[in-house]
Order: structure tokens, then sequence, then C-alpha cells
């Protein structure tokens, strides 16, 4: 029997691996005062695609229920949570999650994710706090560095505000921005008729790299209060999550959301050594405008398999295979006991697939048992 492309059986390893990264995010959410949360995988479509949340339903796994309304598998933790969370106390909230979400565009249609999600804490508050969670995980699972990119949905969503372009084109403009074409991004933004703002997108495509950057665009946005509103809050994050989390800080003041909801600053983690995206993030206050509430929303979440696939081996693990026979099972359990910190495999014979550090055989002679080593 065959399986859908991308679905796919898994064994040893990587389960071990998925469990263990699960088993590290549990303990370092719960040291860092987290509550857990899970929400069912069947909702209504409507909860993803309704205009606060807008989005595309096309991408979901849906079917209509026996009342004729679309239901969906849960395609974001982050909007469920919200509904689930729309009428708690507006008190600061921390809480975290471990599970899948479907997407008809993911190879096998389902992708297992461990995030965190805080409501109600200052903005720099919230932002700090989720990536200083996401670097100490990275840290307890030994990942190596980590680069985490800085944006802000309000630069470009700013610079394009002005223009008069069609909705097709807007599409494509931001397309082209998230590309990183920058010719493209030009051509386009001149159909909205203003030269001014078209030069300044297209130099926004460039508008990555160090901090530096930061400073660069002071200068260059000098005039514009808004603009350098988000330079220094951006800053100001950089500064903590450089000095706290000792991670390396890149800014793509460029950005373009890459989820709806986005509203403010967004983030995203790659491992420096292969360049893997591992977590991704942002700031949706406005998700909750469909509850009738104004408040403070942030949080992020890991691929919980990128994550699985570059954990490297700690803990190594004494193999031990105790020989017994059926006579002889409950003087193997017996001497399981002796090798509390080891591997131990009760066979018949030794397999031939593992190597083993020790080699114990058990025997019964004249009804005295005797144990040696092969
Ligand atoms: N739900 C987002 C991650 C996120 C959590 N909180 C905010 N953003 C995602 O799947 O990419």
């Amino acid at each position: 029997m065959f399986l859908p492309a991308g679905s796919r059986d898994e064994m040893g390893t990587s389960i071990d691996h998925r469990f263990r990264v699960t088993e590290v995010f549990r303990k370092v959410i719960t040291m860092r005062g987290y509550s857990l949360i899970s929400t069912p995988v069947v909702e209504y479509a409507a909860t993803f695609t309704n205009q606060y949340v807008d989005m595309k339903l096309q991408d979901m796994m849906k079917w209509f229920n026996p009342e004729g309304e679309i239901e969906v598998l849960r395609p974001d933790w982050t909007t469920s949570i919200a509904r689930a969370l729309s009428n708690q106390a507006k008190i600061p909230q921390k809480w975290a999650y471990i599970g899948s979400i479907f997407k008809q565009s993911i190879p096998g249609i389902e992708s297992q994710q461990i995030g965190v999600e805080t409501l109600h804490l200052s903005p720099l508050m919230g932002e700090s706090e989720s990536l200083l969670m996401a670097s100490s995980l990275l840290r307890e699972l030994q990942m190596g560095d980590c680069l985490i990119e800085l944006g802000h949905t309000e630069i470009f969503e700013s610079l394009v505000r002005p223009l008069t372009l069609s909705e097709a084109d807007e599409k494509r403009l931001r397309q082209a921005m998230h590309d990183k074409k920058k010719d493209e991004v030009y051509q386009i933004a001149l159909n909205g008729k203003n030269e001014q703002s078209a030069k300044e997108l297209a130099s926004l495509v460039d508008a990555f790299g160090s901090l530096d950057i930061l400073s660069d665009y002071e200068e260059r946005w000098k005039d514009r209060k808004d603009l350098l509103d988000i330079l220094d809050h951006l800053k100001k994050l950089a500064r903590i999550v450089e000095q706290s989390g000792n991670q390396e800080i890149l800014i793509d003041l460029g950005r373009v959301k890459n989820l709806p909801y986005y509203s403010g600053t967004m983030f995203r983690g790659f491992l420096k050594e292969t360049g893997a995206d591992c977590f991704s993030g942002g700031r949706y206050d406005r998700l909750y405008e469909q509850f009738g509430e104004r408040i403070s929303a942030v949080g992020l979440a890991f691929d919980v398999d990128v994550l699985a696939e570059h954990l490297v081996e700690t803990k190594d693990y004494t193999h031990i295979c105790i020989i017994a026979s059926e006579d002889t099972l409950v003087q193997a359990e017996e001497l399981r006991m002796e090798y509390k910190d080891a591997i131990v495999d009760i066979q018949t014979q030794p397999l031939e697939n593992i190597n083993y550090d020790l080699v114990l055989e058990i025997s019964k002679k004249n009804g005295k048992v005797e144990v040696m080593e092969r």
C-alpha cells in the first residue's frame, strides 16, 4: 500500500528526537511560568477566514458538516488560541502549546509545532519574552548558534498605503518585495503614481543585514516620526535579545508579513550552521479586535521537525544485552535492576544489528543461577 505524496511513516530515531524536543520545550516553558493550552483539531472555517484573521480557505483541509457549515483541520494555533481565550481576564498571560497544524501547502499536510502566545504584556516585554524563551530552548537543545531576524509590518504597509494601487498590483508588489526583486518592486510601485514612494519601496529591498541598518535608516527617515518609532522599538528589542539571549540579530526592514494577522514586530529564527528556518512569529494585537478587544498579543512557533532533524545525540547510554531463556527470565529481570542507567535488552541471542557494550549470559545449572560475560 502506498501513501499520498508527502505523507510518511516514522520510526525510531526521528520520533525519539521529536519527543525529546517536546520534552525539553515542556521543561523550558514550565520553568518560565507558561501554562499549557490545547484546542480541538476540528474547527469552523470561519474562525480562520473571517475578516480579522483573513487566512485563505483554499489552503485548508475542509469539508461540509451535516448542517452545511464548513469545518477545517486546525490550520493555525495562534488563531484557535485567540478564540479559546477571547473572554479570559485581562491580566498578563503566557500560554504554550504542542501539536499539529494542517495545510494543503505542507508536504504530508501535517506539521508539528511547539509555540507560545503571550497576552496583555507590554510590547517590549511580550516580544522579548517570546524571543528569550526561543533562545533558551535552542540552548537547552544544544542546537548551536541561531540567527534571529527582526522585521515590522508597518514599514512596508505605511509606504504602500499612499499609493493608489489596484488590488492585483498590491498583491504582486507584496510578492516581489517578499522575493526581494528590486526592479519589479519599483516598476509595480510606479503604477501607484508616486515616484518618491516607489524609490523608497525599492530601496527597502536592500534594507537587511546587521543592526547597523537601523542607524542608516534613522538618518534616512529622520522626518518620519512613525518609522523612527519603529526603528527605536526594534533597537531596544534587539539589545535585550542580544544581551540576555546571547543571540545574533539580523534586521529586515523590507520584510512583508507572512500571515495576514500580523501587526507590528515580526521575527524568524534560523539555525546558523544550516540556515534552517526553525521558528516564526510576531505581534497580532488586531486579531483580538474580532472579540471587541484591543490588547497586546505576541508569540512564535517552532517547527518540531526542523528541530528534531538537527538534534545531536548527547546522552550516550551503555547498551547491555542479557542472554536469557524462558527459564531464567525472572533472574534476567532482577539483573536488569543493577544497571539502572543503561539500556538493558533481554534476548535469547544478541541482536546482530546492535553493537552492545556488554553481553551477559544467564544460565541455570542444577538449579544454580550463573551469570557469565560473553
Ligand atoms: N502561528 C504562527 C506563529 C505564531 C505564533 N504566535 C504568533 N505567530 C505560525 O504558524 O507561523
